[in-house]
């Protein structure tokens, strides 16, 4: 299984938000990371068809165009907006139901499909709860469920993770891991965590283009050298405290550890550390995160 992304741009208002964007995938999960307003919606969007490109770009699933085959593509392809609607006195089932119908698929196949996703995301003893009776992780899952509905090779999810609790987040991961053999999943997010040692590589965008696209090993060994940890006291540690490069900061009595990314070195007293994505994160988005955090 194939999917071509080549040639995709976005122009909103004489604003470039998606620059010429160009991805191979093979099933697995493949994580969009960037800051707020990097394109990965916009991105996203254009995949699903709800978006036209600004030129004709090749959006290719195993040979079948987005262009040319839109509803043959189409069948192929699972989607989880940002904020999916749904209507509150739906039942789970109702919901599940109703969105097979939307998609043009049979009443048998859509019920049997049904009772497959229910098992898989543990949502078979919650089937007549009401839409709007449902936590957060559970609306999550009744989303990824309607998006799986049709069996897609490729599922794309836009920042799915948002308002789980911890232990949905994990729940959510097992559930990735256990799809991506035979599916593409493709994933957005902000938040670094939900991807560490899940993604099978982590694409990058920054600005509407894509800076990276790599294995996290490879990302990490990208800013080796430019990670550092310094240990002083406490009263020392302002004046640093003041700059944006500040992973992390942990004061135990007089004395503050700070973990820091910086291309030279910070202090007398730093030492090089081993990287994490975290701090790969800020060494490419500090400008847009807000350094009054910390
Ligand atoms: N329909 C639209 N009309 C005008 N500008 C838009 C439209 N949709 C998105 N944009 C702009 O395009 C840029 C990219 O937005 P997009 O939603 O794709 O980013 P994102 O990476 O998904 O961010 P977020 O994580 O906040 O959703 C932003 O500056 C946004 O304001």
């Amino acid at each position: 299984m194939e999917y071509i992304i080549k040639n995709v741009s976005k122009t909103f208002k004489k604003r470039l938000v998606v620059r010429d964007v160009e991805i191979k995938l093979q099933p697995g999960i493949h994580a969009v990371l960037g800051a707020n307003g990097s394109g990965k919606t916009t991105l996203f969007r254009i995949l699903c068809g709800v978006l036209n490109a600004d030129s004709q770009p090749l959006i290719s699933l195993d040979g079948i165009l987005l262009h040319k085959q839109r509803e043959n593509y189409l069948s192929s392809i699972g989607y989880l907006p940002q904020q999916f609607g749904y209507y509150p006195n739906y039942s789970i089932d109702q919901f599940l139901y109703y969105m097979g119908v939307v998609k043009g698929l049979k009443s048998e196949y859509i019920k049997k499909r049904m009772e497959t996703l229910l098992i898989q995301l543990r949502l078979e003893q919650h089937r007549k709860k009401k839409m709007k009776n449902l936590s957060g992780g559970m609306l999550r899952r009744v989303g990824i469920a309607q998006a799986l509905l049709n069996e897609p090779k490729v599922l794309i999810l836009d920042e799915p993770t948002v308002g789980l609790d911890p232990k949905e987040r994990i729940n959510f991961k097992n559930i990735l891991t256990s799809l991506a053999q035979d599916t593409i999943i493709l994933l957005s997010t902000h938040i670094v965590s939900d991807i560490e040692n899940v993604a099978d590589d982590i694409i990058v965008m920054k600005e509407g283009s894509i800076i990276f696209h790599d294995k996290e090993d490879q990302l990490l060994e990208s800013i080796q050298g430019k990670v550092w940890e310094i240990q002083i006291p406490t009263i020392q540690a302002s004046s640093l405290l003041e700059q944006n490069n500040i992973v992390e900061k942990h004061t135990m009595q007089d004395n503050t550890i700070l973990r820091v990314v910086s291309e030279d070195i910070p202090h007398p007293q730093a030492k090089v550390i081993k990287p994490k994505l975290d701090d790969f994160y800020l060494y490419h988005f500090r400008e847009v995160l807000d350094a009054s955090t910390y």
